[in-house]
């Protein structure tokens, strides 16, 4: 499917503007680079653009979309940037949700508490109450297990209909007992009637609506005559079906992407339905250099992607450093150590990072505990985990560079009902318009930044004390802590506990994190920390193009990250290992202790 492509470089702006398009390429080859400087020339040279409509910019993470708004400039207002979900959500769900009715005329969401969409978590009362309302499921007793086959639930579209069920069909087993695939929807409603739906949900809903009602895209279609989407080897295909509707409807659509790199097969995502992606008269480009990784690192993600047709070139001949290896011990901080002296050795200073598979390894390299103290919190009171939870991610937000976010999220962590009342925790009764929500919020920020700076170390109770005072300062009342399950909790756990058990979806300046949040990013060093031999196979044996797993890929999209200096840290290795990574260029480091 991918014969006749057009070589193309970053730096080419197209003529053709009003065709269907495809670029595929590798790391570090500018497809961003490229997409921002299209989005110019398509808002120089074209004539679709009316008064109302836009161009809409699909991008796989909210950093994403950052990142191109700051490199768009002064050329916003015709552009909209956003993640498929925000898109869908504000365009088709939010709008025409309501038009979707049960088998006896009834809305299936209740519209007016809907606000936003979020992480399914399976609390336990919802467990509960699906428990109550399903034969079967009343015998088991796992819990546990319970929750994770629910939160595991995605929409599966096999031809043309959907079925709710867990991405990965062992989980429905529990004990003696396989839980029916017609009793999930229950869990489904049960969120639903609250106004609450999942972030799977949206994709969902959108197809329904606009299947039901295809008018909708000849609307959308208008509003936005030019979609482009980045990242779209990761599409789910629920996605592209409705990217394929939208050019039918007459929209321009340019897909850009790696086949491998395709790395969410666990959310539906396939590497095959980019290679297949096709629309009528669709122009195919592809991009050959690497303006990120130095010489030695290409070569190596070349070895990595010898199956693949697309083989790179390096154009940073000034970069060629080795790749190194380094054979870890028990304490994971003299690998760090290791790789900080390598670096200053060979002279890189600036931004560095540290790849890993999985939040496991993240926390091992981190050196902190993990536990269950959100969910214990959730247990104890749903209300105030909600609260807490949504202000230490706009905490950590703030420490991470993304203020406007931060404050989206602590307003979102003050809901209020449809008579604009704050709910729970806080007390009855208390209007919040608009425009208070917002400068409480950036208030709020403020008194976290103070507060959590100095208290990381105070329980989660004293905490909880200072911010009713605050908050009582500023006018609202938050619901006192009684005796009970919240008080005996927060008496247990520190702040500094909490934020290290708080996980954010995305991250742009941590040093320490998984593969798959360093999508799209690019640093001077990178260490990959390999913590099973199995994970030194993929790199020797690779299989860029498997359809069984993602394995290969992970690994390529983490070794392609770095700038100039690559270096894997894995457990000890037999000589026959030591010998093909000679064979490949790969350099052994030798592990000295360095004291700290
Ligand atoms: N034409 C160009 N001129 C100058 N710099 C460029 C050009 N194209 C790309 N770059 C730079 O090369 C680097 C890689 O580009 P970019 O991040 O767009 O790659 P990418 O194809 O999106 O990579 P990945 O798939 O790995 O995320 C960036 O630092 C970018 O600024």
């Amino acid at each position: 499917m991918m014969d006749n492509q057009i070589v193309i470089s970053s730096d080419d702006r197209f003529a053709d503007i009003d065709s269907h398009f495809r670029v595929t390429a590798g790391p570090g080859a500018g497809k961003t680079f490229w997409l921002v400087e299209h989005i110019k020339n398509v808002l120089q040279n074209t004539t679709k653009l009316l008064y109302t409509s836009k161009i809409s910019c699909i991008t796989y993470t909210t950093i994403g979309a950052e990142e191109i708004l700051n490199r768009l400039g002064d050329n916003l207002d015709k552009v909209d940037v956003s993640t498929i979900h925000s898109f869908l959500y504000a365009n088709i769900v939010k709008p025409y949700v309501h038009l979707l009715k049960d088998s006896s005329g009834n809305m299936i969401v209740n519209v007016e508490d809907m606000e936003g969409h979020f992480e399914n978590i399976a609390t336990q009362g919802k467990i509960y109450t699906w428990q109550k309302q399903v034969n079967n499921a009343r015998f088991i007793s796992d819990k546990k297990k319970i929750k994770k086959c629910l939160e595991n639930l995605d929409w599966i579209l096999e031809d043309g209909d959907f079925t709710l069920k867990p991405r990965k069909d062992y989980l429905r087993k529990i004990g003696k007992y396989s839980i029916k695939i017609e009793d999930f929807p229950i869990y489904k409603q049960l969120y639903w009637a609250e106004g609450i739906i999942h972030h799977e949900d949206v994709l969902y809903f959108s197809y329904k609506i606009l299947k039901e009602h295809p008018l909708i895209l000849e609307h959308i279609s208008a509003k936005y005559p030019y979609m482009f989407l980045d990242e779209f080897q990761d599409t789910n295909p629920i996605q592209a079906e409705i990217i394929k509707w939208l050019a039918k409807a007459g929209t321009v659509v340019g897909v850009i992407g790696d086949p491998a790199q395709s790395i969410y097969s666990f959310q539906g995502a396939s590497r095959t339905d980019f290679v297949n992606f096709y629309l009528p008269n669709q122009k195919d480009y592809k991009i050959e250099n690497n303006r990120r990784c130095g010489k030695k690192i290409v070569d190596l993600l070349n070895h990595v992607r010898k199956n693949d047709e697309l083989i790179q070139r390096s154009v940073r001949n000034e970069s060629d450093y080795y790749v190194h290896y380094i054979e870890c011990s028990d304490d994971l901080s003299q690998t760090l150590s290791n790789f900080h002296k390598l670096r200053s050795e060979l002279g890189l200073k600036n931004n560095y990072c540290v790849l890993t598979r999985n939040n496991e390894s993240v926390k091992k390299l981190k050196n902190t505990e993990l536990t269950d103290i959100w969910i214990t919190l959730n247990e104890a009171d749903q209300n105030r985990e909600r609260l807490l939870k949504g202000l230490l991610t706009a905490y950590k937000l703030v420490v991470d560079g993304r203020n406007e976010l931060a404050v989206k999220e602590v307003i979102r962590s003050l809901r209020t009902d449809k008579n604009r009342l704050i709910k729970p925790p806080f007390q009855d009764n208390q209007y919040i318009d608009d425009i208070s929500k917002r400068s409480i919020a950036v208030d709020l920020l403020e008194f976290l930044l103070n507060e959590i700076n100095q208290s990381l170390n105070f329980t989660l109770f004293v905490f909880y004390e200072s911010l009713l005072n605050f908050l009582q300062s500023k006018g609202y009342r938050l619901k006192k802590v009684a005796n009970g399950k919240f008080k005996t909790t927060s008496e247990r756990s520190t702040i500094q506990e909490l934020l290290d058990n708080l996980i954010l979806p995305e991250e742009k300046s941590t040093e320490i994190r998984t593969i798959h949040k360093a999508k799209g990013t690019e640093f001077e060093s990178v260490l990959i920390y390999l913590n099973d031999i199995k994970e030194i196979e993929n790199l020797l044996t690779p299989e860029i193009d498997s359809e069984v797993n993602d394995d290969t890929r992970i690994l390529y999209v983490a070794m392609s990250r770095a700038e100039d200096l690559l270096c894997i840290a894995c457990p000890p290795l037999e000589k026959s290992y030591k010998e093909k990574f000679t064979n490949l260029n790969i350099i052994e480091r030798q592990l000295v202790t360095i004291r700290v």
